[in-house]
């Protein structure tokens, strides 16, 4: 069996990779739930039959993510539910949203741009579904697929304070590596750990800087952990949440005492959900996935928007669905006379349109916006976002940089002296997909840029750019060609208290819109593609199903049916969300109190 379907094989490699940057997915269990084919149920749901659904599309601000949600819940209903007539609302004229790769003319050829995400990790269960989708949508002949070997897949590297530090690929090389200024204090700080006192019992969420800082130091979650989130969500360590980010460490050191400890014992990486998953998607994937072997992440010739445009065009294609390009909406409501209980009002009209569901992708705070006043939701409202500066540079000079790897990041604790464009990391592209010559990204802003109200325009952002890369890499020479994109609101921040706050969210909509109006996306439970890809998959199933649903039913704090048990011994209310684990932070394998994904009815073959 491949490793990539094969739980027991899959676990083997991840316990095998700790010190390598995953991203797990932890998603509710399914105890308790027959699996039986849902298909058509749609027709006899109690909770309200589906009768026709709007999804939101593209995010009303830009996300890194967003667009490919709403693309992916359409197409999922198109293909479970083809009868049902589906409305797909995107504000932009494109669909797609930041799946956006562009191509630039110059004398080495046609060099691509990446101006969002540029590569998908396979081997989580929720990098399994994004797999069925590409093969469903017949674009395996355009995957380009960047192996475990390289070393783009191998090195990772921190600048700290003034220099690149590569990172150790296995813990072993931790206790190799204690010269390394960036893993100063590391090798103490996890000796230490096992014996550090629980937190107090009514400590019901803290920042990642305050959990990693109290179980190991205060060196190693501002030089290694900031880092990482930067990495992930531009994101600041002394404000996200660690239970929201950690949840599985977050539990262990309620149960066990220890994360060390946790992470050496627990066998188990994946939830059963995901196991399930992967059962359910194992027979049709086999080829795609023994071809996809020893991969690390992948990307497509023509870039990553591949994905966006073979989704649109099988959506054009499908008859039940309608797509409304620069569609401006006015507002949501819920209407409890006969008929289609929601009503989208399109800006410039009075009036509504009629629908038994609508799926929304939407930025938490702009759906809410879109919502009565009666019917708003401070804690969608209360969702934060940042603006992250990406500059592309390509140099024709190939093998420009100093060393070979993914890329580097720049933590929290380099001084402002060091660091005063606020880059967050350099990725270096062309290490990743070869080109003629040398292709860099560097990220900028993020959480340092939270409240800012101007930003550097596309000439100072390349400036920058390129000041940062000097002063880091050395490179002097003049790029050929540069992409300079402001991406407003990109990365949804999962702060102390996402967890409570999406519990009231889920209060709050089932009440004003008795499970019509469900959400998905990256405001909620995971911030990465695969995460959005399942995230679409799991709230058309479960709607599909029961009827009804808000897409946050797994934050609810007690979720009985879904009691399960740990490799711990303890009992595990419900599944958890897509969790990112890098540099020995392991996430993996998550039973806990945490909250869940929606329900994932499986329906064979999707
Ligand atoms: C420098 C900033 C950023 C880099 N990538 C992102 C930012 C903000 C965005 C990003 N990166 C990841 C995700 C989530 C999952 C996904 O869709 O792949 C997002 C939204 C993945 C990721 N990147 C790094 C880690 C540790 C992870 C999580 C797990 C994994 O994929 O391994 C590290 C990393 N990101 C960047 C660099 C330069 C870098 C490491 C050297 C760029």
């Amino acid at each position: 069996m491949h490793p990539m379907l094969n739980p027991q094989r899959h676990r083997l490699l991840m316990l095998s990779s700790l010190s390598r940057a995953s991203s797990i997915c932890f998603s509710r269990t399914t105890h308790g739930h027959p699996r039986t084919p849902q298909r058509h149920l749609h027709r006899t749901t109690p909770t309200g039959t589906i009768e026709s659904v709007a999804v939101l599309g593209s995010p009303y601000t830009s996300c890194m993510c967003g667009g490919i949600t709403g693309l992916s819940a359409a197409w999922y209903l198109s293909k479970l539910a083809p009868s049902i007539p589906v409305t797909l609302y995107e504000k932009l004229d494109r669909l797609g949203g930041w799946l956006n790769t562009k191509r630039v003319e110059s004398e080495d050829g046609t060099i691509q741009f990446e101006q969002g995400p540029r590569t998908i990790r396979p081997w989580t269960a929720s990098g399994l579904v994004t797999i069925d989708m590409i093969r469903q949508l017949d674009l395996e002949k355009e995957l380009i697929l960047i192996s475990k070997n390289t070393p783009a897949a191998k090195n990772r590297f921190i600048y700290f304070p003034d220099r690149l530090n590569q990172l150790p690929s296995s813990l072993l090389s931790v206790l190799l590596s204690p010269n390394l200024p960036v893993m100063k204090g590391v090798l103490t700080g996890i000796l230490a750990e096992p014996f550090r006192k629980r937190r107090p019992a009514d400590l019901t969420d803290e920042s990642v800087g305050s959990f990693v800082s109290r179980r190991f130091n205060k060196a190693l979650a501002n030089n290694l952990v900031s880092a990482g989130l930067h990495g992930i969500y531009a994101g600041d360590i002394d404000q996200l949440s660690a239970k929201s980010l950690f949840p599985r460490f977050w539990t262990a050191e309620e149960h066990q005492g220890s994360l060390m400890k946790s992470a050496l014992s627990n066998k188990i990486i994946e939830t059963e959900d995901d196991q399930t998953t992967r059962a359910e998607l194992h027979d049709d994937n086999v080829g795609i996935c023994t071809r996809m072997e020893g991969t690390s992440v992948y990307s497509f010739k023509n870039g990553i928007e591949a994905l966006s445009l073979a989704l649109a065009r099988e959506l054009r294609e499908s008859p039940n669905v309608t797509i409304k390009l620069g569609a401006k909406l006015g507002n949501i409501d819920y209407v409890k006379t006969q008929g289609l209980p929601i009503n989208i009002t399109e800006g410039g009209s009075n009036k509504p349109v009629s629908y038994s569901h609508v799926i929304s992708t939407l930025f938490a705070p702009s759906l809410n916006s879109l919502l009565p006043t009666t019917l708003r939701s401070p804690s969608l409202a209360s969702v934060q976002a940042v603006t992250v500066l990406v500059v592309n540079l390509y140099y024709r000079t190939p093998n420009l940089l100093p060393v070979q790897g993914f890329g580097y990041l720049i933590p929290k604790s380099v001084p402002g002296s060091e660091n005063p464009e606020k880059a967050l990391g350099v990725i270096f592209d062309s290490d990743t997909i070869p080109s003629p010559g040398t292709k860099v990204t560097v990220m900028m802003g993020g959480h340092y840029w939270q409240g800012r109200a101007s930003y550097p325009d596309k000439h100072e952002a390349v400036k920058m750019a390129r000041t940062v890369l000097r002063r880091h890499l050395r490179i002097a020479e003049t790029p050929a060609l540069t992409n300079a994109t402001l991406q407003r609101d990109c990365i949804p921040q999962y702060t102390v208290g996402h967890d409570e706050r999406m519990e009231n969210a889920h209060e709050d909509l089932l009440t004003g819109f008795k499970g019509r109006l469900s959400v998905a996306g990256n405001s909620y439970l995971g911030v990465g593609l695969n995460d959005c890809v399942r995230n679409a998959r799991d709230v058309v199933k479960g709607l599909l199903s029961g009827g009804s649903l808000t897409g946050l039913e797994g934050f609810k704090a007690e979720s009985p049916t879904f009691a399960a048990h740990s490799s711990l011994g303890q009992t595990v209310r419900n599944t958890i969300r897509q969790t990112p684990r890098f540099y020995g932070i392991s996430t993996r394998n998550t039973p806990s109190t945490q909250k869940s994904r929606v329900t994932a009815i499986a329906n064979k073959g999707m």
